[in-house]
């Protein structure tokens, strides 16, 4: 049985916005798996609504099965508990996420205490031990958030997420906010952790590079699809996907000066997800669209050597989109051309808002019920629990 398997995930925020519409995703244990996309392309809202921290008033259909059990309709109280030690989530900008007026050592602790049944002076050990392991002294446990620099902060979230022995680690951009070379010591250091403990890892960047040196496996969504995945290195050297080749492009390498000065950007900007081009969402933008690309729907098909990707240009023979043959590049969508997200307008695959979507807020959990994690600056709690983001998606309590 996979780690997680993610089947037919729609999420959509209040106002129309289909942040996720048909996500399929599955995980093993130890495995990394990369989600690449351009801001706004719905990776923030795929993480949240895996450990159930969307937004009061979002909708959430489908499943997500962590180890077997479908975390979308769990009770809260479990959910609580699988936060910790089922799966847990590293955001970027750990100064929003850490409490400013607790010692870093607290913080770490707080979850054991909760949630492993530890002694006080035990979940202090354990503290330290953790700070350790993400390179941090023991001793650095007494500090406070603001003694600590941005890497350091960060090695401290990624302690907390160790705390209670996760089996999923969701990473999301945990290094963005650092400088370079801190950046890589951070990835390392995330890797390694993984690789040692068997943990199963995805990790959220808009950066295939780094995504490409890091996780085993890609997947690279497009407004709110996953458009293209495969194994992480093949994807980002030979995308299939036009958008995925676009991506690659998109950065300069790390290591090769001369890439640095010759990104090929992609024009244009991801479609607002409450009015997503009908037909292939990618298609006023691509370099190789064709007429049908307007009207039809591409699923996410066979693109062999274990890849896939949703073009029409695609085959399991590995064919790869023409270069500009029958393209109507620039052309945008013909008028009327777009469609409510989500409504499956043009796709057929039939997507539409399937019988068991959930509208988030009918069972939100009562205020203060979790009581397992504390407030940050954003509302994002120690170890990425949020509680103030509880997403209230329907629980199965009566
Ligand atoms: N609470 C919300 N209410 C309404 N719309 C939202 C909400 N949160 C996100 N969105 C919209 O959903 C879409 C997907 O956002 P999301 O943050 O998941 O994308 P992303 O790929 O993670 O982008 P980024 O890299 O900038 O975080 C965006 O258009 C965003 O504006």
């Amino acid at each position: 049985m996979s780690l997680l398997e993610v089947r037919d995930l729609k999420v959509t925020y209040p106002g129309g916005a289909a942040a996720v519409r048909g996500v399929d995703l599955t995980l093993a244990a130890g495995e990394k798996l990369g989600i690449a996309g351009e801001s706004g392309c719905g990776k923030s809202t795929l993480a949240l609504a895996l450990l159930r921290l969307l937004p009061p008033g979002a909708r959430v259909g489908g499943e997500i099965l962590l180890d077997g059990e479908d975390v979308l309709t769990m009770k809260w109280g479990r959910v609580r508990a699988v936060r910790w030690a089922g799966a847990s989530i590293v955001f970027q900008g750990a100064m929003h996420s850490l409490n400013a007026v607790h010692r870093v050592g607290d913080q770490i602790a707080e979850p054991i205490l909760l949630h492993r049944r530890a002694t006080a002076a035990g979940a202090r050990r354990r503290a330290g031990e953790l700070l350790e392991q993400v390179g941090l002294p023991a001793a650095r446990a007494s500090a406070y958030p603001h003694e600590l620099s941005g890497g350091q902060r960060q090695r401290v979230m990624i302690a907390m997420a160790l705390a209670c022995d996760p089996r999923l680690i969701v990473a999301d951009e945990p290094t963005t906010a650092l400088d370079v070379m801190i950046q890589a010591q951070i990835l390392r250091l995330i890797e390694g952790l993984v690789g040692e403990q068997d943990v199963g890892l995805i990790m959220i960047s808009h950066d295939l590079a780094v995504l490409a040196d890091t996780c085993d496996r890609l997947a690279v969504m497009y407004a709110g699809r996953v458009v293209e995945e495969g194994p992480a290195r093949q994807v980002y050297d030979d995308a299939r996907h036009p958008y995925g080749s676009a991506l690659s492009e998109a950065f300069p390498t790390i290591g090769d000066p001369a890439s640095r000065f010759a990104p090929r950007g992609l024009p244009g900007d991801p479609p607002d997800p409450a009015a997503v081009p009908s037909g292939c969402a990618f298609h006023p933008r691509c370099p190789v669209a064709l007429d049908l690309c307007a009207t039809q729907d591409q699923p996410l098909r066979d693109a062999g050597a274990r890849r896939r990707a949703a073009c029409v240009h695609v085959g399991p023979d590995g064919t790869v989109p023409p270069d500009g043959a029958g393209a109507t590049a620039g052309s945008g969508p013909p008028e009327g051309d777009t469609a409510p997200a989500g409504d499956g307008a043009g796709s057929p695959a039939g997507r539409g808002e399937p019988a068991g979507t959930r509208h988030t807020g009918e069972g939100a959990e009562p205020a203060g019920g979790a009581a397992d994690g504390r407030s940050g600056g954003d509302g994002r709690g120690a170890g990425g629990v949020a509680p103030a983001e509880d997403d209230g998606v329907r629980s199965s309590a009566p």
